[in-house]
């Protein structure tokens, strides 16, 4: 029994998605102004999760074969042998496909953010982008952003401008996330072939690339505080909780110890990614 979880958790990549879920339970909360309708929050959160682990299993399968390459990657189920494709895609469709049925019990909206997720995802992302562009995250991160955007939308009836720059926010992030990690692990990457941005443009690219994405999460940060989701004091902890990847990324580039100083700044972009969601609820 505790092997069939593990399996399940390593399949569906449980820490990226639950925190993809965190990012939809608050927008919810933040939405619904904490006037929660039990039912509407239940379903949507419970959509929202299997969506997300659906579609996780799904890149799961199509990217088998880079993940065998990998190093960080070739103990994942499928590379490894516990999983075999065809199972791996038949368990991704059951919980698929529940979770965009329960997303159109709640409203059209809530199931179009599930939808679009999983197709940015596995369409644009995995299938299209990622084997071919050094900026395929810049479009897959929006696939990143659905649960947020689903989540206010289960709350309010409709994506409105704060859900669309919850939306913003997670996928501007979703480059940062992807692009510290991508320089810690370039090694890794051009041996899969995948061309990141690191692997394409430098190391020294993966970290002004992310410096660049971080000023800009912070640019829409200021803005959901400006439509009043966030408070101002919410606002100046998210911009000190922000500081700290930067400060990073700074030292990465004056010393040039490029993967040690990404790495750094990677498990802190994470924090961050928590807390603002949970400073918005706070407000
Ligand atoms: C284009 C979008 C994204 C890409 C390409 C991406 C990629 C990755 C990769 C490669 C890892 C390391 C996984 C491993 O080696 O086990 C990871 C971990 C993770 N991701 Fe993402 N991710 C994306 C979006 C997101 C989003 C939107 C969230 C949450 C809102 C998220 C949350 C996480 C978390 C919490 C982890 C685990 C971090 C840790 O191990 O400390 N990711 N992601
Ligand atoms: C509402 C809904 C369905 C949203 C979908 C949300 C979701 C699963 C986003 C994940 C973002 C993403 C493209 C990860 C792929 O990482 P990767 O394959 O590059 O990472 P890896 O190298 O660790 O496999």
């Amino acid at each position: 029994m505790r092997e069939a979880f593990r399996l399940a958790a390593d399949f569906f990549k449980i820490k990226q998605s639950l925190l993809l879920l965190w990012t939809g339970v608050f927008a919810f909360l933040v939405g619904a102004n904490m006037r929660v309708d039990a039912v509407a929050f239940a379903f949507t959160v419970l959509s929202i999760f299997l969506t997300v682990i659906g579609t996780t299993g799904f890149n799961m399968v199509l990217d088998a074969d880079i993940d065998s390459k990998m190093f960080r990657t070739r103990n994942r189920p499928i590379p490894s042998g516990r999983l075999d494709k065809k199972r791996g895609s038949l368990l991704s469709l059951a919980v698929l496909v529940p979770g965009l049925l329960l997303a159109l019990m709640v409203n059209a909206w809530v199931f179009v953010a599930g939808v679009l997720g999983f197709l940015i995802d596995i369409l644009l992302y995995t299938y299209l982008l990622k084997r071919r562009s050094p900026f395929s995250t810049v479009f897959g991160g929006f696939a990143g952003g659905m649960p947020a955007l689903g989540g206010w939308a289960g709350a309010t009836g409709s994506p409105g401008i704060p859900g669309i720059l919850l939306l913003l926010l997670v996928a501007i992030w979703s480059n940062v996330h992807i692009w510290t990690l991508a320089t810690y692990y370039v090694e890794d990457y051009k041996r899969a072939g995948v061309p990141m941005l690191p692997v394409v443009k430098g190391e020294r690219a993966g970290v002004l690339g992310s410096l660049v994405a971080l000023l800009l999460v912070a640019a829409v940060t200021t803005g959901i505080w400006a439509v009043g989701v966030l408070s101002l004091v919410g606002l100046v902890v998210s911009l000190a909780v922000l500081a700290l990847p930067v400060s990073y990324l700074v030292k990465a580039l004056r010393s040039g110890e490029y993967g040690k100083w990404s790495y750094k700044a990677f498990k802190t972009v994470n924090m961050f990614m928590g807390a603002v969601f949970l400073l918005m609820v706070l407000k």
